[in-house]
């Protein structure tokens, strides 16, 4: 298919107010989408399901799947796309709007204090009223400007429609081996630099990588830990560290794979269940699909039955085994009636200084904020 197919396609989607999801996977060309002919919810039940994967924050509510029955794909470029990718100046933010947050920062810094709590992830949305209005066009430029990210628009009529470009993997299955990353650390990326990092970032960020490894030690085997490298997503630099491991499905199921490894440090906290109860009870909204997760599930077509007959039990193995691509659901908005509502967090520790985590908070608004207008 051409991409104006593609796209004239899930814009028609969106004029009917049926259900889609269209993607780019980090690195790639390639535009996928799954669609609904009719807008009923699937929900998830355990994550046998196949198909595309849509989860909150809150690992009690439900995930909603878009069956992988009907999909389109298409080989993206940027020939022929002509928006101005001009760096923007976001309108001033409201002073009660920094108020509101630097107070929640210090309240996160005063539980960590008291001791109990190591780490928690503190977070805000904004509305932007006068934005681009078509959806369509601004998923168009967040392709077009984030080409190392998973960047993808994701619509339900009785839901809402959510676009995002996320740095970041929650998990990814291939073969037998599990692939995730532990992100966290923000700095500005500069072109002159040289890349130094903090304390507190390099801290931070090594807590996510320690609590992922604890929490996979006991699913896996032969986990392996890289080393820690600066990933670019946008204008911001994060440190990151790669994790792999071999895993063994028939023992160990994806439903014990995903809650070992969601919500992970690097979007609530630490400890997790401490981290989440001071989210929900002084966030004072809810984060609603924000650092949830989302991509591809059980993918059936990525399998590849082996022709080779020298291994007989790997023969076997692969016949059953499907494809997943997760996704944490960073840097993203949601259409609203109030318009785009952008939503940013940075994670808190004992050394935290409010003002920095306030402007953490501007840094990653401009990434997502520059595509609207
Ligand atoms: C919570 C967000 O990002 C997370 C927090 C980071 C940090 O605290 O430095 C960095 C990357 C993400 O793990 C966000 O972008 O909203």
């Amino acid at each position: 298919m051409t991409d104006v197919s593609f796209f004239e396609h899930i814009t028609q989607q969106f004029d009917d107010a049926l259900p889609f999801v269209a993607y780019r996977k980090p690195n790639s060309k390639q535009l996928r989408a799954f669609y609904q002919e009719e807008n009923s919810i699937h929900y998830n039940k355990d994550f046998t399901e196949s198909g595309f994967v849509f989860a909150p924050f809150d690992n009690t509510q439900k995930s909603i799947i878009i069956p992988d029955t009907h999909s389109i794909d298409c080989n993206f470029s940027t020939v022929g796309v002509t928006h101005n990718l001009s760096e923007v100046i976001l309108p001033d933010e409201d002073t009660l709007e920094k108020e509101k947050h630097l107070e929640l920062v210090q309240k996160g810094i005063l539980k960590i204090n008291e001791g109990g709590l190591k780490k928690v992830v503190l977070s805000r949305k904004r509305t932007f009223p006068d934005t681009l209005t078509n959806p369509i066009t601004i998923f168009k430029k967040l392709l077009q400007r984030y080409t190392t990210a998973f960047v993808y628009i994701w619509y339900h009529p009785s839901i809402g429609l959510w676009l995002g470009a996320t740095p970041e993997t929650l998990l990814e299955i291939k073969n037998r081996t599990l692939y995730t990353m532990s992100l966290a650390g923000t700095q500005r990326y500069t072109q002159d630099d040289k890349i130094i990092w903090g304390a507190k970032e390099k801290e931070e960020q090594q807590l996510v990588t320690d609590t992922i490894v604890t929490r996979l030690q006991p699913l896996t085997k032969n986990l392996s830990v890289g080393a820690v490298e600066n990933h670019k997503a946008g204008n911001l630099l994060h440190l990151k560290t790669p994790i792999s491991a071999t895993l063994d499905e028939t023992e160990v199921s994806l439903k014990e794979v995903i809650n070992a490894l969601h919500p992970t440090p690097a979007v609530c906290g630490l400890p997790v269940e401490k981290a989440k109860a001071f989210i929900i009870d002084h966030e004072n909204y809810d984060r609603s699909y924000y650092t949830g997760f989302l991509g591809e599930l059980n993918l059936k077509n990525e399998t590849h039955r082996s022709t080779s007959r020298r291994n007989v039990e790997n023969l076997a193995y692969r016949s059953v085994k499907k494809g997943t691509h997760l996704f944490v659901n960073l840097r993203c908005m949601e259409q609203t009636v109030k318009g785009m509502q952008v939503y940013i967090g940075g994670g808190i520790t004992s050394a935290s200084i409010p003002e920095a985590e306030w402007e953490e908070t501007r840094h990653k608004l401009e990434t997502m904020g520059s595509v609207l207008f």
